[in-house]
């Protein structure tokens, strides 16, 4: 269909699918993919948020999104309350838990050690008492052409960019009880006005920056 023709059905009331909708999938996709296949308590994440030698801190997810960090840390047996802000990306996060959830088994099982929050994280956090907290804002933008993927960008589109990404970092490290755990770019420079961290897990397109707390 040319353009024209898809602007004329589109004027004329009919819907044209261009692309995909943005959904929070757990079952299918590449986040079923991941539980079946994954690599345990060994992955980058797990080990950049403490859960190692029978260890299992309780984790605060401050940057939501789609959910798949959380749902990886659940799924290796982590308790985590999830909090996001966008009210469109909520609304997705619950209705890929619920879909989840009514899968029943393993799946329930994992939903069942998450919560939801809807709200700034800045707000939320300091009640909550977390050992291990979460931060995985949306990355700045690259200085290549890269192509970004889908989801990404769907994401991004919806919520625009984190600029407040350092203020939450700060809150995050006075009231985390053991650790705070930054989601960068592998190549992205350290966050600007925030303490050098303690240690980097480095992989090939993402880095873990960990700030203990002494
Ligand atoms: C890059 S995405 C996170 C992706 C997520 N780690 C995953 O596995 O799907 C960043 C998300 O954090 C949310 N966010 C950023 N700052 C926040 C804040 N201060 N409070 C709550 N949500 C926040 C954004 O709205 C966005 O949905």
């Amino acid at each position: 269909m040319t353009t024209t023709a898809a602007a004329s059905l589109a004027v004329a009331g009919f819907g044209v699918a261009t692309e995909t909708p943005l959904t929070v999938d757990f079952v299918g996709g590449a986040v079923g993919h991941r539980l079946k296949f994954g690599g345990g308590r060994g992955q980058d994440l797990a080990r950049a948020m403490g859960l190692k030698n029978g260890k299992t801190p309780l984790i605060v997810d401050a940057t939501a999104g789609l959910g798949r960090d959380a749902f990886l840390l659940a799924s290796l047996g982590a308790d985590v309350t999830l909090i996001e802000r966008s009210a469109q990306m909520y609304a997705l996060l619950t209705d890929g838990m619920a879909r989840a959830a009514a899968e029943g088994g393993e799946y329930a099982d994992i939903i069942s050690r998450m919560t939801l929050l809807h709200g700034d994280a800045k707000d939320l956090i300091p009640p909550l008492s977390g050992d291990a907290i979460l931060i995985d804002p949306m990355h700045p933008p690259r200085k290549t052409k890269a192509l970004v993927k889908r989801e990404l960008r769907q994401v991004r589109e919806i919520v625009g960019t984190d600029d407040d990404a350092a203020d939450l970092l700060r809150v995050a490290l006075e009231h985390a009880k053991q650790r705070v755990v930054l989601k960068w770019p592998a190549k992205a420079d350290p966050m600007d006005g925030v303490r050098t961290c303690s240690h980097q897990i480095i992989g090939k397109s993402t880095r873990y920056d960990v700030f203990m707390i002494p």
